[in-house]
C-alpha cells in the first residue's frame, strides 16, 4: 500500500473509466476518501449496491466540494457542462482533471471555468474496453498502459507531478504531450480505426441480409476485433468524432487516398503494387515488435514497463 496521493478524490460520471480508477486507487491506497456522482439515479443506485465510491452523492457539486482532485469522467461533449456545475465549490489548491479521449476540445470547454488558485491538468488513459457503465470497471485496466498528461502552459509542476504519481500508482506509464499533437496521434491510432471498424461491421450487416448468418458464423479474428470495437459506447464515440473533427478528417482523407490506390491495383491486376504495400506494412509491424512495443492484447495502448 502506498501513502495516499490525495486525501479526497471526486469522480464525476461513474462509467468504465471512473469505476476502474476507483478500484485501482483502492487497490494501492492512493486516495483517502473517494466521492462519486452520476447523472442517472439508476447508475447511482448501482454504484451504491456494488460499493463503487466511499460516498455516492446526488449532485456533482456535492461530490466535488472539498475534494483535492476532481476527475471528469463523462463523454467529451459533456465536460463543459459538468465543470460549470462544480466551478463554484472547487477548493483553492485543488486539481481538476479529466479522462477524455480528445484533448484540445476539452481544454477549450473546461479551462475558462477553472477558478484562480485551482489547477487544471487534462489526462487520457490509453486503456479501455468496449464495455461501459459502473459495473464495467476493474482495478487492472491501467496496468502497464500509457496515460498521457496534457498540461496547459504555465501549469504548476507540483500539481502535474501529483497527478503523475496517481496514474503511476494505478499501474500506468505516464507521458506528457501537447493537446494538438495528442489529438493527431489519437486520430491515427484510435479514432480513425474505430470509424473503420464501425463501417466494416455496417457493411457486413448489410451483406448478412444476402448471406444469412455466414458473415458472423465464419468470421476470422480480424473481423471479430472489428465487431468488438464497433460495440463501443455510441455517445462516447459520437462525441469523439464531433470534437476531434479536423484531425480525424485529415487522417480519413489520407486513408481514402490509399484505399483508392489499392482498389485500383486490384482492378488493374497490379500485383506488384499490392505486394510492395503489404511488404512495407509487414516491416512496420515487425519493427514494432523488435522495439518491444507490441500490443499483446487485442485491445489498445499496452506499453512495455521500463
Ligand atoms: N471507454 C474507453 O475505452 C475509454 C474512454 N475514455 C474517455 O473516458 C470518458 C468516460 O468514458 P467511459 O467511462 O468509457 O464512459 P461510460 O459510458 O462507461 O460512462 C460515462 C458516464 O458519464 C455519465 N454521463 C454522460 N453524460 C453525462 C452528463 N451530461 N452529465 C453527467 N454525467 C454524464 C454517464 O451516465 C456514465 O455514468 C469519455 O470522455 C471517454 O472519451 C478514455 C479512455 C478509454
Ligand atoms: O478497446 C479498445 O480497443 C480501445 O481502443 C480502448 C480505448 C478507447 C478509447 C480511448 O480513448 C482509449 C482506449
Amino acid at each position: 500500500m502506498s501513502a495516499p496521493v490525495y486525501n479526497r478524490v471526486a469522480l464525476i460520471g461513474l462509467g468504465l473509466i471512473a469505476s476502474s480508477m476507483f478500484w485501482a486507487m483502492k487497490r494501492a491506497g492512493l486516495a483517502g476518501e473517494v466521492t462519486g456522482y452520476a447523472r442517472s439515479a439508476e447508475t447511482r443506485d448501482t454504484a451504491r449496491r456494488i460499493g463503487l465510491c466511499d460516498r455516492v452523492c446526488d449532485s456533482a457539486a456535492e461530490a466535488a466540494e472539498g475534494a483535492d482532485l476532481v476527475v471528469l469522467c463523462v463523454p467529451v461533449g459533456a465536460m463543459g457542462a459538468v465543470v460549470q456545475d462544480i466551478e463554484s465549490v472547487l477548493k483553492p489548491g485543488a486539481t481538476v482533471s479529466d479522462v477524455g479521449s480528445v484533448k484540445a476540445h476539452v481544454i477549450e470547454a473546461v479551462a475558462p471555468h477553472i477558478p484562480d488558485g485551482v489547477h487544471f491538468v487534462p489526462a487520457h488513459p490509453l486503456a479501455g474496453t468496449e464495455h461501459s457503465g459502473p459495473e464495467a470497471g476493474f482495478a487492472e485496466l491501467f496496468d502497464n498502459r500509457w496515460s498521457l498528461l496534457v498540461p496547459v502552459e504555465g501549469t504548476d509542476p507540483d500539481a502535474v507531478q501529483r497527478l503523475r504519481d496517481l496514474w503511476e500508482g494505478m499501474g500506468a506509464n505516464v507521458d506528457e504531450m501537447d493537446a494538438d499533437h495528442h489529438d493527431l496521434v489519437l486520430a491515427v491510432t484510435s479514432h480513425a480505426p474505430h470509424l473503420i471498424a464501425y463501417t466494416m461491421v455496417g457493411v457486413a450487416d448489410d451483406l448478412r441480409r444476402v448471406t444469412d448468418s455466414e458473415v458472423i458464423k465464419y468470421s476470422a479474428a480480424g473481423f471479430r476485433d472489428f465487431t468488438r470495437i464497433a460495440a463501443s459506447d455510441p455517445t462516447m464515440w459520437r462525441d469523439v468524432f464531433l470534437t476531434n473533427k479536423d484531425a480525424t478528417l485529415e487522417i480519413l482523407g489520407r486513408f481514402t487516398e490509399e484505399l483508392f490506390a489499392l482498389q485500383r491495383a486490384i482492378r488493374t491486376g497490379d500485383g506488384e503494387h499490392l505486394h510492395q504495400y503489404f511488404t512495407r506494412t509487414r516491416a512496420i509491424r515487425r519493427g514494432i515488435i523488435e522495439a518491444g512495443q507490441d500490443t499483446d492484447a487485442p485491445d489498445f495502448g499496452r506499453a512495455k514497463k521500463t
